[in-house]
């Protein structure tokens, strides 16, 4: 093929057409990544995305520098799944290929070249600029694209390069692994080619009688050896074993007594322990398990609604094992990682080394390793966050998304939005692989779509052991006021219930989902309240750091003495935050031990694995948290959980307000009395009446789904219609104001009346130190929507053609 459709990771719509040269042409695939020129000035590590050989000649494309792979990267349903994205999600496929792959991998300016050492330089015959660079790569070995601008002119980089690749006399990063270095481990082991140890043994470690420690190190080595041969056995653990150092191995290594090899190693530990079976399934379990296997012949795909403690663990296992047994791979989706030990260790003691993880707490290295093991096919199982859904599989089997209900799956603040949940189904489409949604509290979403068996539906309505789900019991606060049984927030039946936990060594879970002790710091005289100074909302007092914190872009700064506006030092503080509540419950319940888990306690190091293990151990009695609590937490003696101000979940404008609320509700709920079927929940609220309280007590799910899904269809909102936000930013809020105006006149030229909310000011008008204006659309989900969406992005054309807006930034929700 004579040209080569290239995506580069630029936020610029489509791909790019670029010639194959003669070299490449019988080499060159789909897939592959390429270097290429853009715009006469950078070079850029490019995907191929097609290839052909008709070409309109408009214009003369340039051509491809170098070919980096031997064979394709990005598989095929990778590419496919990119090409969906794009056209759901309304985005550009460079944005999605700079999301999808860890950047030593798309190499932009900063792609090195090196020196090649196979041939001695003929400096007769270069020019100049090549004369410059070769001279420059002497000194230094490698240079990237941007530092050698520094003595060629832009323009004649690419032919310098290109002539001297020509010459073979530098390469550009040719392979993943050239610029990724393998992480290398030391090993010791006796040195049999020199003593054959049954014989000279004796002498051996006589002849090391007056160095102890050298004969030590031998000794521990030597029984290393005899119990496991087959296992190498690491330098670092020798050292730690027996306190020994470098020197002792270096003399013994002189003596030719040891020898000291090196293995590579990945830099993700995985589990070498002894490997666990999975328990027997229930009945209850057995049948979700016959009723998967039957949907998946039916080549439909599941939504597991299990409620909390049904075992849903085991049936991811199970269905795990199935796909492990039959070759294929699977992907566990989680919303975090940190949160969720107790399911992975459940597959670390099953899987070991078969396991792999996939995050953003890893390093780019680390994502590289992952990347080539899954090319590789070397793991079975990878567990991972949203972004594991562009690894290269070969293989995908199964796809679990778990917590589907999660938020963390529409995060909104990456390059581009997309909902990972729903994009997971489609992965599984491309990949021709199975799917399970699994949640105790379904989104709205899902749940439609199992009724309407577009996912089959498979209920766990038990908890494992047959233990009964907890019994809600809502407190009406006013009501306890008036009869004064309270004390700051808690009601004496709170109180009395925690009480009551505590003398029976049970622990109690007290949900309040605010971070920071207070709301506002607000002067009493004046009424000045301080707002970020990047974003248009208040600060939040947290009390522990004696600060103000910008919960939306993590601004900081101290807290003021006297109000800034007026003087004076009337300040006091509003609105209760999770460490208000915390210091209450210290002061109420004073002989317990007290424990926060917050965003903001969890921020050091191993917190969450200290409070963990304290929690475990029966150390904490009352755990104080906002959402985080939430999640993962598995634990025989929780009894009681607490939400002392239920109605601050209730208050938020946001039309799914009322089903997190629930979902947060029964989640959290769903901690307490797992092994003993005597959880308590206790609510308490100013609105005892309210229907989210009224669906939760009663604790029916149909009825509560039903009432959910009868309010979006009532206030036109998913699964009813679809929902997208056009968001628009600037530093300077006149001229976002008025490109959200020209927005929305461009809108109402196409789209009708009804279907156009806005534009207006966000709820949060500024950001960042960005103006925001939002557009909201709302379309019918039928067949007009493809119509609807082709003029949108007419739309967007006409809005991209005025120069005077080419610097306002505009983010597209579709499905937010
Ligand atoms: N078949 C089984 N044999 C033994 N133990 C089981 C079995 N099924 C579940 N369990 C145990 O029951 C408890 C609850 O299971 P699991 O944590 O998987 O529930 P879940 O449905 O994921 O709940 P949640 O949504 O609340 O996290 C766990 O401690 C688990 O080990
Ligand atoms: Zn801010």
């Amino acid at each position: 093929m004579q040209f080569a459709q290239i995506i580069l990771p630029l936020n610029l719509k489509g791909t790019f057409t670029y010639k194959v040269p003669a070299d490449f042409l019988d080499k060159i695939e789909v897939g592959m990544r390429v270097l290429v020129p853009f715009r006469g000035k950078k070079i850029y590590t490019g995907i191929v995305a097609e290839l052909f050989n008709d070409f309109e000649e408009t214009f003369v494309p340039k051509e491809i520098i170098n070919l980096l792979d031997n064979q394709p990267i990005v598989p095929q349903q990778q590419l496919e799944f990119w090409n969906w994205l794009s056209s759901y999600y309304l985005c550009n496929l460079g944005e999605i290929y700079r999301l999808a792959f860890p950047s030593s991998l798309k190499l932009e300016s900063e792609t090195y070249v090196r020196l090649l050492s196979e041939r001695t330089i003929d400096w007769q015959n270069l020019d100049a600029n090549e004369t410059y660079l070769l001279q420059a790569l002497e000194v230094r070995q490698m240079l990237n694209l941007q530092e050698i601008e520094a003595f060629i002119p832009k323009k004649e980089i690419i032919k310098t390069i290109n002539a001297l690749i020509d010459e073979r006399y530098i390469s550009v990063d040719e392979k993943i692994t050239e610029k990724y270095k393998a992480k290398e481990v030391a090993y010791l082991r006796i040195n049999r080619d020199e003593l054959n140890i049954k014989i000279h043994l004796a002498e051996v470690i006589s002849s090391l009688k007056k160095a102890k420690k050298q004969q030590e190190l031998f000794l521990l080595l030597l029984d290393k050896e005899t119990e496991n041969p087959d296992k190498p056995v690491r330098k670092s653990d020798i050292f730690d074993e027996g306190n020994f150092n470098q020197s002792q191995v270096k003399l013994l290594i002189e003596k030719k007594l040891i020898q000291e090899y090196y293995l590579e190693k990945y830099r993700i530990e995985s589990y070498e322990g002894k490997i666990e079976e999975i328990e027997e399934l229930t009945d209850i379990q057995k049948t979700a398990i016959l009723e998967i296997n039957q949907a998946f012949e039916e080549d439909k795909n599941v939504l597991l609604h299990g409620v909390t403690s049904s075992g849903k663990t085991h049936i991811y296992l199970e269905k795990i094992e199935d796909c492990v047994i039959a070759g294929e791979n699977v992907l566990l989706l989680l919303p975090e990682i940190a949160l969720t030990k107790q399911i992975t260790i459940r597959l670390e003691k099953k899987y070991g080394k078969k396991l792999g993880f996939y995050h953003n707490k890893l390093t780019d290295f680390e994502r590289v390793e992952v990347w080539k093991k899954i090319k590789n096919n070397e793991l079975q199982i990878l567990i991972g966050t949203r972004n594991s859904l562009f690894l290269p599989y070969e293989n995908l089997g199964l796809i679990i998304v778990d917590e589907e209900h999660d938020s963390a799956y529409r995060q909104r603040d990456q390059s581009f939005f997309f909902n990972a949940k729903d994009s997971a189904m489609m992965l599984a489409e491309f990949y021709q692989s199975r799917l399970i949604l699994g949640s105790a509290t379904p989104s709205l979403e899902s749940y439609d779509l199992a009724m309407k068996d577009k996912l089959r539906y498979v209920v766990l309505n038990e908890r494992f052991g047959e233990v009964d789900l907890p019994e809600f019991k809502i407190i009406d606060i006013k009501e306890a006021q008036n009869q004064k049984k309270i004390v700051g927030n808690f009601s004496q039946t709170m109180i009395d219930e925690i009480n009551r936990q505590l003398e029976e060594r049970k622990q109690t879970i007290i949900l309040h989902n605010r971070r920071g002790y207070a709301n506002v710091v607000e002067c009493e005289t004046c009424g000045h309240v301080t707002y970020c100074s990047n974003c248009d909302v208040v600060m939040t007092y947290h009390k522990a750091s004696n600060e103000l914190k910008c919960h939306y872009c993590g601004h900081r700064a101290s807290k003021p003495i006297s109000c800034p506006s007026c003087n004076s030092d009337n300040l006091n503080t509003r609105g209760i935050g999770v460490e208000q509540i915390e210091e209450e419950v210290q002061k109420i319940f004073s002989d317990s031990e007290v424990d926060r888990m917050d965003v903001d306690s969890m921020r050091k190091k191993f917190a969450y694995e200290k409070l963990y293990e304290k929690l475990e151990n029966g150390e904490t009695d009352i755990l104080v948290g906002t959402q985080m609590i939430s999640k993962g937490l598995d634990f025989d003696n929780i009894e009681l959980v607490a939400i002392p101000k239920a109605d601050s979940m209730i208050h938020v404008q946001d039309f799914r307000a009322e089903e997190r609320a629930y979902q947060l509700i029964t989640q959290v709920a769903g901690r307490a009395g797992r092994i003993s079927g005597k959880g308590k929940i206790l609510i308490q609220t100013y609105n005892p009446l309210h229907s989210v309280f009224e669906l939760i007590k009663n604790q029916n799910i149909k009825e509560t789904y039903q009432y959910f899904l009868d309010e979006r269809k009532k206030f036109l909102y998913p699964p009813f219609v679809k929902l997208i936000m056009i968001e628009l930013k600037h530093r300077k809020e006149d001229k976002v104001n008025r490109a959200s105006q020209f927005l929305g006149s461009i809108f109402r030229k196409y789209i009708p009346e009804e279907c156009i909310l806005g534009p207006e000011k966000s709820p949060i008008a500024r950001l960042n130190n960005l103006y925001q204006y939002q557009v909201l659309l709302k379309f019918p989900k039928n067949r007009n929507y493809r119509i609807y969406k082709e003029l949108l992005l007419k739309s967007f054309d006409e809005f991209d053609e005025i120069t005077a807006y080419k610097s306002v930034k505009k983010d597209v929700f579709v499905d937010f």
